[in-house]
């Protein structure tokens, strides 16, 4: 029976009619065609033991949870960035450290008018260490972020005051009342105004990103504790892979290794390898029991074909199978081991979307829930952008996801989640084609997987969303 054949065949059984294109050219290799895909009816009958696809999700979370916290090491802060704070954030100084000029102008000291020096020169600078005290009446020209002089009362912005010889004044017909006649302290951000030598400014646990990075710096700090991100090694199987150049004598190209390393450090772990091993089961054994990684993630070989590696390598080694099999399409091969060190082992199949599927439904929820593991980058971190009006929680997985309404019917698996490359569009998701479990193309322009339960989902449905790290 052909998976076309196949597919008709359990959508009768489920009195369905056939799942259609949606949207896009008829069926065919290059249909694109997205929900329904026959192929993923593929393996039907290999289905005995498979956890249901919110069950494999909290199961990673749980064997992420369980980790070691991680080791706190102290980066420089270009490093920092992605981490999350090992410790609170304290000032090194008072911010400001000075009282200092909020505006150009004149510090000028009582009320005016004020005279000014012969000798104006440039007045106090930023940067200037030490300024000249101001006596009463007098008035110095000032830049904004120079300290000011000891005596100031206030800032006299410079579009506000008319020197006249060595006089400074308010322009004719300023009233008294004016907002523009400084009261004392206008135009002076006080020192300490933002904050005092060690106070808190950011809790442990706190995402480092480009703004805490610069409130650091401006803090005083050359470095920051962070909390050392889980370590990935990505290992790709398949003697068929070429590395360069377009597909040739039967064999095609690797879109793993250059996919799933950046997707893992997207997902906040350091990746320290991709391998690729072909076919190899010595290698693969060796490469599995000295692994010095928290998590290692394997490509392809899943499955139960001559040269599929990884169920007899865990076995050799005594891993512990946490997930052996999960009720998702396209990836249901994928799963999730203990390796007797305790490192844990996600093992994506092979077909591209299929892997896809394995890293969110697996790899995401578990480094997501390694202590320390990098923010703000997993797809449940955030709501959707725009948010969803309808956003509701997923108490069914282990994390809330945001949902938005299809704007399109998807159909669905009979028995198994099925996850659906969408984009946003307006305040609802769009299923794409070229969806198909080889496929690519879909996700590439994807914003997010709508995981579309059994049975489908129709027109308007709300649908939980797994948002991709970048979108
Ligand atoms: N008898 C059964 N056969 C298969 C079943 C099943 O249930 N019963 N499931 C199918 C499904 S679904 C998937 S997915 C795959 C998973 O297979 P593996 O994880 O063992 O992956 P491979 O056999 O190694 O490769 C499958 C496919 O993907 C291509 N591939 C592999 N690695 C890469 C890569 N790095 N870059 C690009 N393409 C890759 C590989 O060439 C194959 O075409 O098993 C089905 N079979
Ligand atoms: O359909 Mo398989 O599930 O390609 O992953």
């Amino acid at each position: 029976m052909s998976g076309d054949e196949l597919a008709d065949a359990l959508a009768l059984a489920d009195g369905r009619r056939h799942p259609a294109a949606v949207p896009g050219p008829g069926p065919g290799p290059e249909s694109g065609r997205a929900p329904g895909h026959p192929e993923e009816e593929a393996g039907a009958g290999h289905r005995r033991g498979h956890t249901d696809w919110p069950r494999a999700r909290a199961a990673a979370a749980a064997a992420g949870a369980s980790r070691r916290p991680p080791e706190s090491v102290t980066v420089s802060l270009a490093e920092a960035l992605g981490h999350r704070l090992a410790a609170p954030l304290t000032a090194l100084t008072d911010l400001p450290a000075f009282d200092t000029s909020a505006m150009d102008g004149w510090a000028v000291s009582g009320p005016g008018p004020w005279e000014l020096a012969a000798d104006g020169g440039p007045g106090v600078l930023a940067g200037t260490d030490d300024p000249a005290p101001l006596p009463d009446g007098r008035a110095v020209p000032i830049a904004t972020g120079a300290r000011v002089p000891p005596g100031t009362t206030a800032v006299l912005r410079s579009e506000y005051g008319e020197v006249v010889g060595r006089r400074l004044c308010l322009p004719r017909g300023t009233s008294r009342d004016s907002s523009r006649v400084p009261s004392h302290g206008t135009d002076i951000r006080p020192r300490g105004q933002e904050c005092r030598t060690g106070d808190e400014l950011l809790p442990a646990g706190t995402p480092v990103t480009p703004a805490v990075l610069g409130l650091a710096a401006a803090a005083g700090r050359d470095g920051l504790p962070v909390a050392r991100r889980p370590r990935a090694e990505v290992l790709v199987l398949g003697d068929e892979l070429l590395t360069s150049g377009p597909p040739r004598g039967g064999r095609v190209r690797d879109a793993l290794g250059p996919m799933v390393g950046p997707w893992l450090t997207a997902l906040g772990a350091e990746v320290t390898a991709v391998r690729r091993l072909g076919d190899d089961a010595a290698a693969l054994d060796a490469a599995l029991a000295g692994t010095a990684a928290d998590v290692v993630v394997t490509t392809g070989g899943t499955a139960t074909g001559p040269v599929d590696h990884v169920h007899p390598a865990l076995r050799r080694l005594g891993a512990e199978l946490l997930v052996d099999g999960v009720a998702v399409r396209p990836g249901h091969p994928m799963l999730l081991a203990r390796l007797p060190g305790g490192a844990l082992l996600v093992g994506l199949p092979g077909n591209p979307l299929a892997a896809v599927s394995g890293l969110l439904t697996l790899a995401e929820p578990l480094l997501r829930a390694v202590p320390g593991t990098a923010p703000g980058t997993a797809p449940g971190d955030r709501p959707a952008d725009p948010p969803p009006r309808n956003t509701t929680a997923d108490t069914t997985a282990d994390t809330a996801l945001p949902t938005a309404p299809l704007l399109e019917e998807v159909h669905g698996h009979p028995r198994d989640t099925r996850l659906v490359p969408v984009v946003q569009d307006g305040r609802g998701v769009r299923p794409l084609r070229f969806a198909g479990p080889a496929m690519l193309r879909g996700i590439a322009t994807a914003t997010a997987l709508a995981a579309v339960p059994p049975g489908g989902a129709a027109t308007g449905a709300g649908v939980p969303l797994l948002r991709l790290p970048w979108a």
